[in-house]
């Protein structure tokens, strides 16, 4: 049985619990939620069909064995600095932008057992993509249990720290990136004469079943992209709009941009 907290029960750390709760069953886990806005409290509450206690932030690390620290990196210290004062030990798992392990660590005390995440919300779905890294007092085991919370809704792969900023602007805000790529791509099929709800579908599946593809035959996209690229055909005359237009380079960018506002965010 996993006792699981939940400190900001926010987009991330509402998607984050809502698909544990469904990967691992409601039998598996009990749940013990804590936010400065009862609504959201509320709103998770009734998502879930487990166990579920709600409290202060110090109710719930006492009732937890695994507090997941979901509020904005701004929010973080005054929380971490509440949470020193509870007795006991918990593993802390943060899944908070760019702030570092020895901040946290810092804040909470230098004996608790901290791991530094970055999930992203297809989490709630059952395909998130997470990366974490272990603080100084984390053990094996506490690798461990992140992976198998984290591992639940998707891949999560422990990484040096110092590449979680990188793993924030690729993965952590990509699904936003590709939301508007998919938004787009409807709207070019509207452009074309379709309806919205069929271009958006197809828009969708498209991204799905590419991203699939990568996933599934191990191949290049290059070599990937070949295969759909005629000879004189439509997909070269799209393909030659994205190269005019920036596409690649934008996505490049917008990745070296997120991952410089991580590192901000974490910098004292
Ligand atoms: N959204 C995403 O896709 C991802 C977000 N993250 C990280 O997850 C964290 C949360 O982001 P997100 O879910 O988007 O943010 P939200 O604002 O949706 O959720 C955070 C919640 O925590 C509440 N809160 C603030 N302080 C406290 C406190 N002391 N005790 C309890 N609750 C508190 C907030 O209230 P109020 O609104 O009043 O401040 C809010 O309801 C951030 O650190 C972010 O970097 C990581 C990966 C992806
Ligand atoms: O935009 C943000 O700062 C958060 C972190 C990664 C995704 N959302």
């Amino acid at each position: 049985m996993l006792k699981l907290g939940l400190i900001g029960c926010g987009k991330m750390g509402g998607a984050l619990l809502r698909g544990v709760e469904k990967a691992l069953g409601k039998r598996e886990l009990t749940v013990a939620l804590s936010d400065v806005v009862p609504a959201a409290v509320d709103a998770l509450k009734k998502g879930l069909t487990c166990e579920v206690t709600t409290g202060t932030p110090s109710q719930v690390a006492l009732a937890s064995d695994v507090v997941l620290l979901a509020v904005k990196p701004g929010d973080m210290q005054t929380l971490c600095k509440e949470l020193a004062k509870v007795k006991g030990s918990r593993l802390y798992l943060s899944i908070a932008a760019g702030l570092k392990l020895a901040d946290l660590e810092s804040w909470l005390g230098s004996k608790q057992r901290v791991i530094r995440s970055m999930p992203n919300t297809p989490a709630l779905v059952g395909t998130g993509a997470a990366a974490f890294s272990k603080g100084t007092s984390a053990t094996i085991d506490d690798a461990v249990l992140a992976k198998k919370i984290l591992g639940a809704v998707g891949t999560a792969d422990e990484v040096s720290e110092k590449l979680l900023d990188a793993v924030t602007g690729l993965s952590g805000s990509g699904p936003a990136y590709v939301y508007t790529v998919i938004e787009a791509l409807a709207d070019g099929g509207v452009l074309m004469g379709l309806p919205r709800a069929t271009a958006l579908t197809l828009a969708a599946q498209t991204v799905a079943g590419a991203a699939q593809m990568v996933l599934e035959t191990g191949k290049h996209p290059a070599a990937l992209r070949d295969e759909v690229t005629s000879p004189g055909g439509t997909t070269i005359a799209g393909l030659e709009q994205l190269e005019a237009h920036g596409l690649r380079n934008s996505l490049i960018q917008a990745v070296r941009k997120a991952t410089e506002r991580s590192l901000q965010l974490g910098a004292k």
